[in-house]
């Protein structure tokens, strides 16, 4: 029986049917999670993808983080469940405390679109244990919210326990903070980041298939859970 992956789809998300597709590219079987259904479905992973939960309307991500089934991720992370969240799917697991920091405006107050290089900081997570330290992968990245700041503290804190998890490479796009890309939890589960590896799964359709090894990496952490 092959693992069942969740993704939640809010009402404005636009990315969950390519995150469902790099799930069962991966080989694991997509579970279609809705905002209103406080029920996981048995899942033993969840995606939460990109897009515009609720228009951005306040902040990015700042609605959805009360939506029914987001009280059940929250459960479940504090029980060990790994939890991806993609863009938009990023700033709600921030918005809603899973991760630490926040996601603001570009620095440049532009929406930005474009294929965009990544170094892979850590591998002691649920979603890189398949990549090697130091490789530099391709993947889209669009967002208009994707500028990651925290306190010095988090900062320290989050290098110091190696939970930065993607950096930008080749130039910061964004004028996010140590140049960070995506983060992880102290217990290395939950991993948000901006760009979208869901995008780059196929050579025929992204720029590359870096972005398979986030999805192939999750089923071995839950095969040996
Ligand atoms: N692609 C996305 O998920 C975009 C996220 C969010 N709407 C932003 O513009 O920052």
């Amino acid at each position: 029986m092959s693992t069942r992956i969740g993704v939640v789809t809010f009402p404005g998300t636009l990315d969950d049917v390519d995150a469902a597709r790099a799930v069962r590219l991966a080989g694991a079987e997509p579970v279609a999670l809705w905002h209103g259904d406080a029920d996981l479905r048995g899942v033993e992973a969840v995606v939460v993808p990109g897009g515009f939960s609720y228009g951005d309307y306040l902040r990015a991500g700042a609605i959805a983080r009360f939506a029914p089934v987001m009280g059940e991720v929250v459960t479940a992370a504090a029980g060990g469940m790994p939890v991806l969240g993609i863009c938009n799917g990023f700033q709600v697991l921030c918005e809603a405390g899973l991760l630490p920091g926040a996601l603001t405006r570009n620095a440049g107050l532009h929406f930005l679109c474009r294929d965009q290089w990544l170094t892979v900081e850590s591998t002691a997570t649920a979603w890189t244990s398949r990549f090697e330290v130091g490789a530099e992968i391709l993947v889209p990245l669009k967002s208009g919210e994707g500028r990651y700041v925290a306190s010095e503290q988090t900062l320290a804190e989050l290098e110091g326990e190696g939970r930065v998890v993607f950096r930008y490479t080749g130039g910061n796009p964004n004028g996010s903070l140590h140049d960070i890309a995506g983060i992880a939890s102290a217990n290395g589960r939950v991993v948000g980041l901006m760009p979208h590896p869901e995008h780059a799964t196929e050579v025929l359709t992204g720029p590359t298939d870096d972005g398979l090894g986030l999805f192939l990496s999750v089923l071995d952490s839950v095969l040996a859970a």
